[in-house]
This record gives structure tokens, C-alpha cells and sequence, in this order.
């Protein structure tokens, strides 16, 4: 069983929770955004990934991932949305990334003079399988420029925050680690953790 009321309210884990991700990056990131917050381990796995709407992608993500570990997951899809484009390319930026680059997305926007964006985090939490995903979504709107600053993770050097004059990828990791998509996801996964008063078994409670 993944989970069991415990006096207080709270559910009691099983197992701490497991967030499921194939990007070392992201994983980096969320370390140091949690920071000793939710106490969680890592599996590194590349989950299949639905068609569709952000936060059905992360939904039936964390189905699978609760799946193959039999326990508490945690997973997130990440989009970069162009407005010109209606939002695309969302939830295909890896593939488009992969494919046409940096250049190449500045480009799909040449036509347009709307070079507004966003960048949108779909955190999903189940507590085992069989259970509904809960799904926290965290949105930090900017811009699309040629890049700037080091190409350590993705689409970072070309995406500018509203209010800065800074890629993603320019900042302090600090710094972005205050304003992004992914901590803002990550700020309502961590209040859903605290109302939850969820519990882990630790060895010595079990
Ligand atoms: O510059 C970036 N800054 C970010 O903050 C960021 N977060 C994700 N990404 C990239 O956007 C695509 C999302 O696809 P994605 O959510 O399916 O991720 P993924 O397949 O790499 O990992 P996962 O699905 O196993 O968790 C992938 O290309 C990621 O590398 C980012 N790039
Ligand atoms: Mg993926």
C-alpha cells in the first residue's frame, strides 16, 4: 500500500517520494529549489510522453511513473510557449530544440512582431499507482532573443524574463532559481505538501 492515515491528518508514505525525470538538469534544479523541503530520491527514467494539453502530458506521466515505482512520484513536463504561435511550440520544445536550435526558434518568430513567450512548468504528484495525479503549474512570461550566455541547458539562453535584461541562461542559477517557471510550480507543490501534513516511514517507524 503507498500511503496511510496517520493521527494528526496527515497521510503516511510508504516510501519518500520519487521524482522521475531523464534531465540531469532539471533534477539539478529542483535539488536546489526544494532544498530539504520534501525529502525525495531521484530515478532517472525517459517516460513516453502523451500529445496534448501541458497538463494532460504531466498527468499521465506521473500515471506511469507511479507504475513503475509502486510508490509516491513526482514528475513535470516543461513547455516554452510562443504567444505568436498560438503557444507552440509547448510541449514539442525538446523536439524542436533538438532539430532546429537556437537559431532556428528565433526564427520561426522572424515573420512576427511579437516575440513574447512564456515558459510553463506542469509539476504532477500521485501517491502511488491507481491513484489521480494532482498537477501544480508554474508560468514565467518573457521573450524570445538570439542566445546569450552559456548553452548548459536547453532553450535558456534564449529566453529573456519580463523584467529583465538577462536570459534565463545569463542569470546567477540563484537568481533564476527565484523567478522561474519551475520554482513557482514548485512553491504550490510545497504548500500542497505542507496542508497534506504527509508523513514518511522512516525506518524507525516502521
Ligand atoms: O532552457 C531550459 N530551461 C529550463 O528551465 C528547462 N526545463 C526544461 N527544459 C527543456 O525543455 C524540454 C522539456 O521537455 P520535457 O519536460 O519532456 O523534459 P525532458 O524530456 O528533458 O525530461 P523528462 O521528461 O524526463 O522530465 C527539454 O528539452 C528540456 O531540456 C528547459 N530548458
Ligand atoms: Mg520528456
Amino acid at each position: 500500500m503507498a500511503a496511510a492515515t496517520v493521527g494528526g491528518g496527515g497521510l503516511l508514505l510508504s516510501r519518500p517520494v520519487t521524482f522521475v525525470t531523464g534531465n540531469a538538469k532539471k533534477l539539478e534544479e529542483v535539488r536546489a529549489i526544494l532544498g530539504n523541503s520534501i525529502p525525495f530520491q531521484s530515478l532517472k527514467l525517459d517516460l513516453p510522453e502523451l500529445q496534448g494539453e501541458p497538463e494532460d502530458i504531466s498527468k499521465e506521466k506521473a500515471r506511469l511513473a507511479a507504475v513503475q515505482v509502486n510508490g509516491p512520484v513526482l514528475v513535470e513536463d516543461t513547455c516554452l510557449c510562443f504567444n505568436a504561435l498560438k503557444g507552440l511550440p509547448g510541449p514539442y520544445i525538446k523536439w524542436f530544440l533538438e532539430k532546429i536550435g537556437h537559431q532556428g526558434l528565433n526564427n520561426l518568430l522572424m515573420a512576427y512582431e511579437d516575440k513574447s513567450a512564456y515558459a510553463l512548468c506542469a509539476f504532477s504528484f500521485a501517491l502511488g499507482p491507481n491513484t489521480e495525479p494532482i498537477t501544480f503549474l508554474g508560468k514565467t512570461p518573457g521573450k524570445i532573443v538570439p542566445p546569450r550566455g552559456p548553452p548548459d541547458f536547453g532553450w535558456d539562453p534564449i529566453f529573456q524574463p519580463n523584467g529583465y535584461e538577462q536570459t534565463y541562461a545569463e542569470m546567477p542559477k540563484e537568481e533564476k532559481n527565484k523567478i522561474s517557471h519551475r520554482y513557482k510550480a514548485l512553491a504550490l507543490v510545497k504548500s500542497h505538501f505542507a496542508e497534506a501534513e504527509y508523513a514518511f516511514q522512516t525506518d524507525a517507524s516502521i
